[in-house]
């Protein structure tokens, strides 16, 4: 079964300037435990896609399943991750990290040991208890990855996640999210404007109209190994990035 299903979904937003359509009976769907990166024009209704995923917005037509049943709006199972952190400067790394944990009740054996797999994953095991301003970004970001798999979600959302770091911190936020994933995958899906991370990070790049938004081309990527940033050097993966370039502008042409 697909996890997720985005079915003639159109979503219009009523403003005081008027009516904006952002998405038009869009169809995507996405299986089990892909990692699909979404890229488009700038306010095409990438974030506005995922927020309906998420169940933030709801459709005006269509409708949004996850593992077969209605999105009503936001729960455990998805998990969110945006570009700004979302980490609390008065908690330790790991108090944000298992904060969804105690508000669910797990108990506190249970919660360390998740804290201690996912920080040992994304490479934060020695700053469990630092403080957000005692991190770099890249760290902060970190913190973020591992809050969202540590809360046990079926799917993640990430909207530019990684849209603020400098290139070398996200490179190696690419090589951090795709460790975690290998060792617990999730059906991803990612919002970016960068094509190479788009390639890296995605086993499927959909690349989006201007908006009202839909599907212009859903491309597979067919690289397997995700572990080696050199991969970007590769003759197929340039003609892909090349691909998707010149797709992306003549969609906004
Ligand atoms: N809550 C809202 N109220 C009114 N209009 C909105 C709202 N959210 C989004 N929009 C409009 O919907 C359109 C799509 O916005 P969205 O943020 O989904 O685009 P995007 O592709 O994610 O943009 P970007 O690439 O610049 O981040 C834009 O015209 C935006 O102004």
């Amino acid at each position: 079964m697909a996890v997720i299903e985005v079915d003639e979904v159109s979503k219009e937003f009523h403003t005081r300037r008027g009516d904006v359509l952002a998405l038009s009976r869009t169809d995507l769907r996405i299986e089990r435990h892909q990692v699909v990166c979404v890229v488009g024009p700038s306010g095409c209704g990438k974030t506005t896609l995922l927020n309906l995923v998420a169940g933030f917005l709801h459709p005006s037509a269509g409708r949004v399943l996850v593992d077969g049943r209605p999105v009503t709006g936001p729960d455990a199972s998805r998990a969110v991750v945006f570009q700004s952190d979302a980490v609390f400067p008065w908690l330790t790394v790991r108090g944000n990290v298992e904060y969804g944990l105690r508000l669910r009740g797990v108990d506190r054996a249970t919660r360390r040991e998740r804290v201690d797999r996912y920080l040992e994953l994304v490479g934060l095991a020695d700053f469990a208890d630092a403080y957000p301003k005692e991190l770099s970004g890249g760290m902060r970001k970190r913190v973020d990855i591992a809050r969202a798999y540590a809360s046990g979600p079926e799917v993640l959302l990430l909207d530019e996640p990684f849209g603020a770091l400098d290139i070398f911190t996200r490179e190696a936020m690419w090589l951090a999210l795709h460790a975690v994933n290998v060792a617990e995958p999730k059906t991803i899906v990612f919002v970016t404007h960068d094509i190479e991370e788009a390639l890296f990070v995605g086993e499927r790049v959909i690349v989006m109209t201007p908006r009202p938004a839909r599907v212009h081309q859903d491309i597979t990527v067919p690289f397997g190994r995700r572990d080696d940033l050199d991969l970007r050097g590769e003759t197929a993966f340039q003609d892909l990035r090349i691909q998707i370039s010149r797709s992306l502008r003549e969609v906004s042409a």
